[in-house]
Formats: structure tokens, sequence, C-alpha cells
């Protein structure tokens, strides 16, 4: 028998949308710190939030491209488990931020051809988790786009380290790219939303439900 894909419901901005993930069993709560993103958390609606979840649920950070300063600030703040590096960070950043912060550091590493799982390999003994997502067009956001990639090339990675899949996930197509994929983790965000940054309780309710489904 498989085992339940673990789930992580990204860009949690109101007490609504995380009460709802919790209810709906999901294992990891995403708070985006990015300014430029509807999604985006101020480090006091971070601290309420964290509040709120703690002991409940995981509460995984994501940063693009941030320095110490402002991660530790949001760690504190928010009291995060894990943290998750969606920019153009290094091998190199992403092994000072884990030394640094003594948390888990998740990598995203975005894929369009078979040569980007190449790069994946690179992060194994730098990262605790691997997240596979799309690549998003120049001058847009490195995620959150509702973009998929094509899953069969995931079928070539056979990695030291522990992945996730992210990108276009929705209640329609999860069951599907679980079946394709067996990814461990799956990783949703504009796919439970009615509108960009403004999650929808019965879409995170289905998500999980058609995730723990097929
Ligand atoms: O969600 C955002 O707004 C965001 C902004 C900047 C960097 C990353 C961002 N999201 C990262 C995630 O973990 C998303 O869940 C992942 O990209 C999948 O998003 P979606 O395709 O919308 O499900």
């Amino acid at each position: 028998m498989n085992q339940a894909p673990a789930i992580k419901i990204c860009g949690i901005k109101s007490p609504m949308a995380l009460d709802a993930t919790i209810r709906s069993r999901a294992d990891h709560v995403g708070f985006v710190f990015c300014q430029r993103s509807p999604r985006n958390v101020s480090m006091a609606e971070a601290a309420a939030l964290g509040d709120r979840a703690a002991g409940r649920i995981g509460k995984v950070g994501l940063f693009v491209d941030a320095d110490d300063s402002f991660i530790g600030e949001a760690v504190a703040a928010a009291g995060l488990s894990a943290i998750q590096l969606h920019g153009s960070e290094t091998v190199e950043r992403s092994a000072q931020v884990r030394a640094r912060f003594g948390l888990p550091v998740w990598k995203a590493v975005s894929i369009s051809s078979a040569a980007d799982l190449e790069r994946a390999h690179t992060y194994a003994d730098a990262v605790d988790l691997v997240l596979f997502d799309a690549k998003t067009p120049a001058g847009t956001l490195p995620g959150g786009m509702g973009l998929s990639f094509d899953w069969s090339l995931l079928a070539g990675w056979n990695g030291a380290v522990a992945w996730g899949l992210a990108g276009g996930l929705t209640p329609r197509n999860v069951a599907d790219a679980l079946q394709r994929t067996r990814a461990p983790l799956l990783d949703t965000s504009s796919g439970v939303e009615s509108a960009p940054g403004v999650k929808d309780a019965d879409l995170i309710s289905a998500f999980c439900s058609a995730a723990r489904a097929a």
C-alpha cells in the first residue's frame, strides 16, 4: 500500500485559511515573505498566524534571495519549523542558511528540462528537501503562478534527498500528478484560491481529500 503524501498549502495569510488548512489535515502551511507577492505577510501578521498555528501544523517560511537578518526576524516572529528558499540561492548559500538557523532547508528548483534535474542533485548535501516547481516567465514571481511542468521529467529523478512536487497543482489534477510522479510531498498555492492571494476553504479541503484518495 502506498503511503499518503505530505501536503503543504502555501501562501497562507489569514486565520480563516490557516484554520481551513489545519482542518483539512495538511502537514505544512507556507508563509510567504516576499513583498512582490500577493501572498506576502508582514512580520506582525506572521507572528499572529504563527501563534495560532503553533503545535498544530508545520510552519514553512518562504524567502526569495533574502539576507540573514530578514530570515532571522521571520523565524523568530512566526516560530518557523522550516525555511524554503525560492530564489536563485546557490548550494553554498543554502548550506549557510541551514547552518545559521539550525532548521530544515527546502530548496525550490525550477524545472523545464532534464538538465534541471542535474542541478537539483547538486543541492543534495546542502538542503533537507528539494521542491520541484515550474519555471516562471522572466520578470514574474518565481512561484505561485499556477504553472505546471512536464511531470514525466521526474521519471529521471533518483536523488539522495527528500523531494516534493509544486507548480499548478489543483484539486482537479492532484490525483493524476500523484499517480504519475509518486511525489512524497505535494505543494499548492494558487490552485486553492478564488483570486490571487485569497485562499478558498472548500478548495483547500478538496485538494487534501483528492491527494489522499489518489
Ligand atoms: O506563492 C507566491 O506568491 C510565491 C512568491 C514568490 C516565490 C514563491 C512563491 N510561492 C512558492 C510556493 O511554494 C508555491 O506553492 C509554488 O510555487 C506553487 O505555486 P502554484 O503553482 O501557484 O500552486
